[in-house]
């Protein structure tokens, strides 16, 4: 679905990453990890072409479709929209200025996936951390991506709420094999729902089945 080869990112003289290749498999639900100025956003922005690499490649799928989910996004709690409207601005090739009944009907879909039917009405600004954190979600899976980013999209929330959103995503995954990026630094989550993960370091990476990081985070040394 998607091979980065050989990527290096620099910004002026400093070297975010070099080197860099792995692969995310259809299916896949891939953890990516690494302390704070590593380079994971960098990452995630030339993954989404928003970045030209210095060196390397990234190869995709010709039916790779991205939805993003970020953290947080300045919203005033004045911010009118309702949460289905909200989620309906995701369409692409809009031609009318109404949604078609198909449009609709995949917004519905999607907010009862995500469990937002009973608030759909009421505006975002007025919605908790995690409904928002929600209709990001349903707003990104509205346009049927069949990769989904997730950019520390938990890191504000409390921990039921971050397990409540991981499990519809895990859900997701392995439902209708929706292929997941999750950037995260909650250990407990990277080590429960993802099935892969990729470490960024300062002085390199290692990547492999979820099971092989704890064993790495143990003994750092092997890493
Ligand atoms: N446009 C830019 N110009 C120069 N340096 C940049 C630019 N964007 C990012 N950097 C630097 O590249 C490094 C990697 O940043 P990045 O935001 O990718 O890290 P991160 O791993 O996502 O961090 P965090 O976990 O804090 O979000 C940092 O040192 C950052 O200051």
């Amino acid at each position: 679905m998607l091979s980065v080869n050989d990527l290096a990112i620099n910004f002026g003289s400093t070297t975010v990453f070099d080197h860099l290749s792995f692969q995310v498999d259809q299916g896949d639900f891939l953890a990516v990890i690494g302390v704070n100025g590593v380079g994971k956003t960098t990452l995630i922005k030339t993954i989404l072409g928003q970045l030209k690499p210095t060196a390397g490649t990234i190869e995709t799928n010709p039916q790779l479709k991205i939805g993003y989910v970020p953290q947080f996004r300045n919203l005033d709690s004045e911010y009118p929209l309702t949460i289905a409207d909200f989620v309906s601005l995701n369409f692409t090739g809009w031609k009318l200025p109404w949604l078609s009944k198909k449009e609709r009907q995949r917004v519905q879909t999607v907010i009862k996936q995500l469990e937002l039917t009973p608030i759909a009405n009421r505006p975002l600004g007025r919605a908790s951390g995690g409904e928002k954190q929600k209709a990001y979600l349903a707003q990104a899976l509205v346009a049927e991506p069949n990769l989904l980013i997730l950019d520390e999209s938990t890191a504000s929330l409390d921990p039921t709420t971050k397990q409540e959103l991981l499990r519809v995503v895990k859900d997701l995954n392995q439902r209708l094999g929706l292929t997941i990026i999750f950037i995260s630094h909650d250990m407990e989550l990277v080590n429960e729902y993802p099935n892969k993960y990729l470490w960024l370091r300062s002085d390199g990476y290692s990547q492999g089945p979820i099971a092989e990081l704890e064993m790495k985070l143990r003994g750092e040394a092997d890493v």
